[in-house]
């Protein structure tokens, strides 16, 4: 039966990137895998063309697939909209609550080849393999109550931090069998000397991780968490956190892997259903230029692949292909370095492509 699979470009590079990542769907799709493609609009895009960064008709199309790409959403010229509900973003944290889209993996894995365009030096990245399990629907994302509000004569902004037992219990099992298929190390980071919210996130995962007595628990506050990640990061295996600090953190790995712009992610739902896209944002500063890395994109469908449709073996053709175009020294500008080739977004799209295809 073919999956269907939606197409949300959204703003900023999004539709330069995900027009990348699409190249390589249809490849696959002509080759014989059973897929059919749609597209639909998020974010400003969604805003521009009906008034909301969710359009009914987006959200509809986004619970009926199997599978959803995301380019990102936002941009300066939305910022100004007053009503904060309409801006793109929260177009995109609407996508992942209404399909409960909890679990988000955000791998950071550094491609042997650019271990010079990593921050770190080589001997202290070299082999980086962390998995970062971040919770995506709850949290201080989407606490209530929220807002601004004048209190006292003065201005007074506000969030939520909240989670409740069950939900953190949900993304710490996530963990732990994620811990159970790779080097049985979990880290859980937290910020428990003070929030009591994460004291209790704490207690879940002590509580539960007797259901896993094969997986060595640990557990880190996420200031020395942030620091251990630029002084030693492969002490990580699978990190499991919150939604804020699990996005913090994740920007924050992706540059050990050279660039923000390498950094795939899967948000998954109890469904097995996914929605896949880069950790990076719309980047409004080089959107236009065709010199975007479109790489994380390329890698998310390797992620659709495996975790939405089943179909490893297509998820490794699209990882050998990226390995096969670094080998060959292109590099877009955010991974360039002396001696390498500066590519532009659609020339290493195309030598992805190339590369995938004389896989066949
Ligand atoms: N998932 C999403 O859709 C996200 C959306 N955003 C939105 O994106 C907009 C810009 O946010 P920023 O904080 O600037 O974060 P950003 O991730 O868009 O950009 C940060 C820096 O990384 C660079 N960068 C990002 N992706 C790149 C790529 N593929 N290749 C090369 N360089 C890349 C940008 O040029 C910029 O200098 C905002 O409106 C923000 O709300 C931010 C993060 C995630
Ligand atoms: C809603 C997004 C802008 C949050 C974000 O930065 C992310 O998911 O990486
Ligand atoms: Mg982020």
């Amino acid at each position: 039966m073919s999956r269907n699979i939606l197409i949300l470009p959204g703003d900023g590079i999004g539709p330069e990137i995900t027009a990348e990542a699409v190249k390589i769907l249809e490849a696959a799709r002509s080759e014989g895998l059973d897929i059919t493609l749609s597209e639909g609009k998020v974010g400003g895009a969604g805003y521009d063309a009906a008034g909301h960064p969710l359009p009914a008709e987006t959200l509809e199309a986004a619970k009926a697939a199997d599978a959803i790409l995301l380019g990102a959403v936002g941009g300066p010229q939305w910022d100004k909209l007053g009503d904060i509900s309409l801006r793109p973003e929260r177009g995109l944290l609407g996508l992942r609550k209404e399909l409960e889209l909890f679990a988000n993996l955000r791998p950071a894995i550094l491609y042997p080849q650019l271990a010079e365009a990593s921050s770190l030096k080589p001997e202290v990245v070299s082999g980086l393999d962390i998995m970062i399990v971040r919770e995506l629907t709850g949290g201080i994302y989407f606490g209530q109550p929220r807002g601004i509000e004048r209190r006292d004569g003065q201005q007074v902004g506000y969030n939520t931090y909240v989670y409740s037992e069950s939900e953190i219990e949900r993304i710490g099992r996530t963990a732990f069998e994620m811990a159970q298929k790779r080097n049985k190390k979990l880290c859980s980071v937290d910020k428990a000397n003070v929030l009591e919210v994460t004291m209790l996130w704490r207690d879940v995962m002590e509580r539960i991780s007797a259901d896993y007595p094969d997986v060595e628990l640990s557990h880190m506050y996420v200031d020395n968490a942030a620091m251990q990640l630029v002084r030693a990061p492969k002490q990580f295996d699978v990190v499991v956190t919150g939604n804020m600090f699990g996005d913090i953190l994740s920007d924050e790995a992706a540059m050990l892997t050279g660039s923000i712009g390498m950094l795939p992610s899967a948000s998954l739902n109890a469904g097995g259903q996914g929605m896949y896209e880069p950790c990076h944002g719309s980047a409004p500063d080089i959107a236009g230029q065709g010199i975007a890395n479109p790489l994380a994109t390329i890698l998310s469908v390797a992620m659709m692949l495996r975790y939405s449709l089943n179909e490893a073996a297509w998820a490794e053709r699209i990882e050998k292909a990226v390995g096969v175009v670094l080998d060959e020294g292109l590099r877009t500008a955010d991974i360039a370095y002396a001696g390498t080739r500066k590519v532009s977004t659609s020339e290493m799209g195309d030598a992805v492509l190339a590369a995938f295809k004389a896989q066949a």
